[in-house]
């Protein structure tokens, strides 16, 4: 294979276990390009191949297809050892008999690795402090906490200079604070280097604030890359759409209706008019089966009576504080709706819960799936 450009590249790779004497596929023609210096997330739910994909590029497993190129060289007959890659697993595997300390210092005093003592030791230092570990150094890891060891874990791997770095889900035991300013933190610094580094997560929202942009992977088959942006507003799957947002995208099953020169979106009482790009999307439909995604921040509430608005009734109500998901019952179709704790107040001190609302739909920031396969339609 011919390296493009001097990242990651990987093309065709595929994976199969067997299971019970039968070989099943887990990864299906995997293809990723990670420049140098970007933070590629990778997202999906939990057994999509996120692990599996990582322990092939890092040569912990032999794909049955495909290849892996890195620095513009080609990879496949590489072992691990002599990859450069750095790889943070999901399991931590710790030294038990290292302090912290020790741990981190250990890929600065292995082969391939080593660097001067004072040099190794200021980057231990730093990172250490970085991850809010400098007091816990001459612990050992038995006598740790798991969000601890997994920052250990992470700091025997920020510390190395490799040639690619892989992080397994690489904050998911910290709690949420630490979670928040660690992955600000960590991106920071990553993306200052001119390592490629694949950032696995099966937090949608995560992988959009870690990543330059955001490969979603789900049943061993990459569904959607792009900036997070695209994601966030151009979902290429209603599986893309489900994974990503908090809470995800409404989808809505429905029926594409043309009324004079107009067209709408029907789901029972449900009629939306389709303008502009979402008419545009209709026109490509092959069937009148369709999905309509809308973000929940994209709806709004009304009084019943508004012209124009959806009838419904408040099925639940969830104040955060800052935000209220709101979910509505539109005849049997609960659509959730995040709206203000102002608003969300006004439906009463017992949330509602039965009474009467309007509910409003955007005039954008909707997006009009393929009912059968799940597709975004052309043009959306
Ligand atoms: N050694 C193995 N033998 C058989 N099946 C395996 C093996 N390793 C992984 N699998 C299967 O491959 C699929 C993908 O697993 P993988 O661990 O890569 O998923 P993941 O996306 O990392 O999930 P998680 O987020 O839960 O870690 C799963 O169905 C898993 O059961």
């Amino acid at each position: 294979m011919t390296a493009a450009h001097s990242g990651l590249i990987a093309r065709g790779l595929a994976k199969s276990f067997a299971v019970g004497g039968a070989a099943r596929e887990v990864l299906t023609d995997i293809g990723l390009d990670v420049s140098p210096g970007e933070v590629l997330a990778l997202t999906g739910p939990s057994g999509a191949g996120k692990t599996t994909l990582c322990r092939l590029l890092a040569g912990l497993e032999r794909p049955d297809a495909g290849s892996v190129a890195l620095g513009g060289r080609t990879l496949d007959a590489f072992a691990p050892g002599q990859r450069r890659v750095a790889l943070m697993f999901e399991s931590y595997a710790l030294y038990p008999h290292l302090t912290v300390r020790g741990n981190a210092l250990s890929p600065l005093q292995a082969p391939g690795g080593r660097l001067p003592a004072a040099e190794a030791e200021k980057r231990v230092d730093e990172v250490l402090e970085l991850l809010e570990m400098a007091h816990l150094a001459a612990r050992l890891p038995g006598a740790l906490s798991g969000g601890q060891k997994q920052r250990v874990a992470l700091a025997r791997l920020l510390v190395q200079s490799p040639a690619l770095y892989l992080l397994d889900e690489p904050i998911s035991h910290l709690d949420a604070k630490l979670r928040y300013k660690l992955r600000g933190e960590i991106r920071r610094r990553l993306a200052a280097g001119t390592v490629p580094t694949i950032w696995s997560t099966p937090d949608g929202m995560e992988a959009l604030s870690v990543g330059d942009r955001v490969a979603v992977i789900a049943e061993g088959r990459i569904e959607q890359v792009g900036t997070p942006e695209d994601i966030w507003l151009r979902p290429a799957t209603t599986r893309v759409a489900k994974l990503i947002g908090d809470p995800p995208m409404n989808l809505i099953e429905g029926e594409l209706l043309r009324e004079g020169g107009a067209l709408f979106f029907m789901r029972r009482e449900l009629r939306v008019p389709l303008a502009g790009a979402l008419a545009a999307a209709a026109g490509e439909a092959t069937t009148p089966a369709v999905t309509l995604g809308v973000r929940p921040d994209a709806m709004g509430f009304a009084a019943p009576e508004v012209p124009g608005a959806v009838q419904a009734e408040i099925y639940s109500n969830e104040p955060f504080g800052k935000h209220a998901i709101v979910t509505a019952d539109l005849g049997g179709l609960l659509a959730k709706v995040k709206t203000s704790m102002a608003i969300s107040q006004r439906f009463g001190a017992d949330g509602g819960i039965g009474r009467a609302a309007g509910l409003t739909l955007p005039v954008g920031g909707m997006v009009l799936f393929d009912g059968a396969s799940g597709r975004a339609l052309p043009g959306n």
